[in-house]
């Protein structure tokens, strides 16, 4: 089976595949880069469920594919919950993962660790074109502390200050499977494979 995952970020792409090939399952992989211009998102709305549901619907109409998409961002409580679903937009509009980091650090300053409480939520939904009333949905969640300084050279986004105190480690200390076996991103994955199958049976 050929699935899209509506994405244009590598290092979920990674931990997708990652998974994948963990749990044997025999599906192709397509991305945005595969595609010939794929279209732009527009990631207007205001939860993880609508971005998710805004990539994995203009994707499947573009491509006539089975699509999933994932919607991702880092709830910091004394932010407010900021950055949330602007993540990836936080420092503006010529953002990178340096200058988001930087950001996050810079409306941290002063705050002692123990009130750098955070977490990251993943949404993802698999649309079949034509059938978007029958989106499947699935989340997860992960909880840490945003360090004071980055720690670690691995993943992507704000992996560096996102330290899980179960594993002393931050994400981007972690190998994939490690991250995976714990992340938002692995839980909602893990949640995906459980129902995917089932899922699928309703259009057969
Ligand atoms: O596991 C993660 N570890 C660290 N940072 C992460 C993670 N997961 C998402 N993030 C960051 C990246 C981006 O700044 C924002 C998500 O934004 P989000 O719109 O979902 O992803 P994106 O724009 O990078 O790719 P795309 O929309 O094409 O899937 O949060
Ligand atoms: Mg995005």
């Amino acid at each position: 089976m050929e699935i899209l995952f509506a994405t244009t970020n590598k290092g979920k792409v990674k931990e997708l595949k990652s998974a994948f090939k963990t749990a044997a399952i025999n599906v192709t992989l397509k991305t945005n880069a595969d595609l010939d211009r794929p279209p732009v998102i527009d990631e207007y709305g205001i939860t993880f469920e609508q971005n998710a549901k805004l990539k994995a619907h203009e994707l499947a109409n573009y491509s006539h594919m089975l699509t999933i998409a994932d919607d991702s961002g880092l709830i910091v409580d004394a932010l407010d919950g900021a950055p949330g679903v602007h993540s990836a937009r936080f420092a503006g509009p010529e953002h990178n993962d340096q200058k988001n980091n930087a950001k996050l650090l810079a409306e941290l300053g002063g705050v002692p660790l123990k009130k750098r409480t955070a977490r990251f939520n993943t949404t993802i939904v698999v649309s079949k074109p034509g059938h978007f009333e029958q989106d499947l949905v699935v989340s997860g969640q992960c909880e840490g502390l945003i360090l004071p300084a980055p720690q670690g050279d691995d993943g992507f986004g704000y992996d560096p200050l996102f330290y899980v105190p179960e594993k002393q480690k931050t994400f981007a200390e972690m190998t994939i499977a490690e991250k995976n076996s714990l992340s938002h991103r692995g839980r909602a994955i893990s949640q995906l494979l459980k129902e995917l199958p089932n899922w699928l049976t309703q259009f057969e």
